[in-house]
């Protein structure tokens, strides 16, 4: 595991989605593909440098030729990837229907919330499989510390593009199964259960960030209106190709814009003798208490798998 003092350290992970296959602006440093206990990542990993030499790690969560269904994302093995390489924040961009009038397609959100529509054919957790219990907290599923220092840097990213692209917060994003759309009787009832947006992927990755610690926001790009609106037709692949072109430019922007402070300001504690940064305090150590299993009830097997994400709980001896 690579740690918060190495000389180049890889501290922001960012996760493209549909459209989003890679960034602008960067050099090149190498391609890294670690093999966790979970499999392999989508896709090898970039690893590249901003024009200030800050490192980021980049993920394309359906691979680089998009060739992963939503449903088959291997997101457990995403997650413990960019943490074992020493990612400690990850920003994921989406490409998401609209439940709501006023978020049109290209408009940017930075959801608060999340509905879980996913089906239980996803492994949701590191702990799966093992004999090890843990319940993480999920009250809040974004990193709000992450979520509320990223909003106005984001607005001011999009204003300086220039183009009118509007940004909210605060929303809700239904997580569904897939691969096909919502009819409109859900569409209908998604609203009518708060949800304001609707993906195929918040989940489960939002709750694997959570357990590995990894403060996580997405980065939610409308494409569509869904299929909820009475006199229009319902979302198709193509419709939601139109606006994924200038979804993705304006994501690049953003990444551009923002990445040396995110990193910066994940960093900024290490230097400073190893404390938790603000950005990441509401999840590191926050898995500490959720662990309920007697310690000396552990499989080392177990332990030493889950040590890979958690090596702060797991890579001792057992208690
Ligand atoms: C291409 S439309 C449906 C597809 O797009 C979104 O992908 P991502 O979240 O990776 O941007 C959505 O979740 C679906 O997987
Ligand atoms: N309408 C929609 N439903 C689910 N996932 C989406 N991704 C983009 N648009 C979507």
């Amino acid at each position: 595991m690579t740690s918060i003092v190495n000389e180049n350290p890889v501290f922001v992970g960012i996760i493209g989605g549909s459209g989003l296959y890679h960034l602008d602006n960067l050099t090149f440093v190498k391609t890294v593909n670690p093999e966790t206990p979970w499999g392999f990542p989508s896709s090898p990993i970039t690893i590249a440098s901003l024009p200030s030499g800050t490192q980021v790690a980049f993920l394309a969560r359906h691979g680089t030729g998009h060739t992963i269904q939503p449903s088959a994302v291997p997101s457990r093995a995403n997650i413990a990837a960019l943490k074992s390489l020493g990612v400690r924040a990850i920003l994921a961009f989406s490409a998401v229907g609209s439940l709501r009038e006023e978020i049109a397609p290209g408009t940017f959100v930075l959801p608060a919330q999340i509905i879980d529509r996913t089906k239980g054919v996803r492994p949701v957790s590191f702990f799966e499989g093992t004999g090890i219990v843990a319940h993480a907290s999920f009250g809040d599923p974004f990193s709000m510390r992450l979520v509320n220092w990223l909003e106005p840097r984001v607005r001011k990213a999009i204003e300086a593009e220039g183009r009118g692209v509007q940004l909210f917060t605060g929303k809700t994003i239904v997580a569904m199964e897939g691969p096909q759309f919502s009819t409109r009787a859900e569409s209908l009832m998604y609203r009518q259960w708060g949800g304001d947006l609707i993906n195929m992927s918040a989940l489960p990755e939002a709750k694997l960030a959570r357990e590995a610690e990894l403060s996580y926001a997405l980065i939610a790009t409308a494409t569509d209106y869904d299929a909820w609106r009475p006199h229009t037709g319902t979302v198709t692949a193509a419709e939601v190709m139109k606006t994924l072109h200038a979804n993705a430019s304006t994501s690049r922007l953003i990444a551009a814009t923002i990445l040396d402070e995110l990193h910066a300001a994940v960093s900024q504690a290490a230097a400073a003798g190893g404390e938790v940064p603000e950005i990441l305090s509401e999840e590191v150590g926050s898995m500490k208490f959720s662990i309920m299993s007697r310690p000396d009830k552990q499989d080392p097997a177990d332990r030493k798998k889950l040590a890979y994400v958690l090596p702060e709980y797991f890579s001792g001896e057992e208690a």
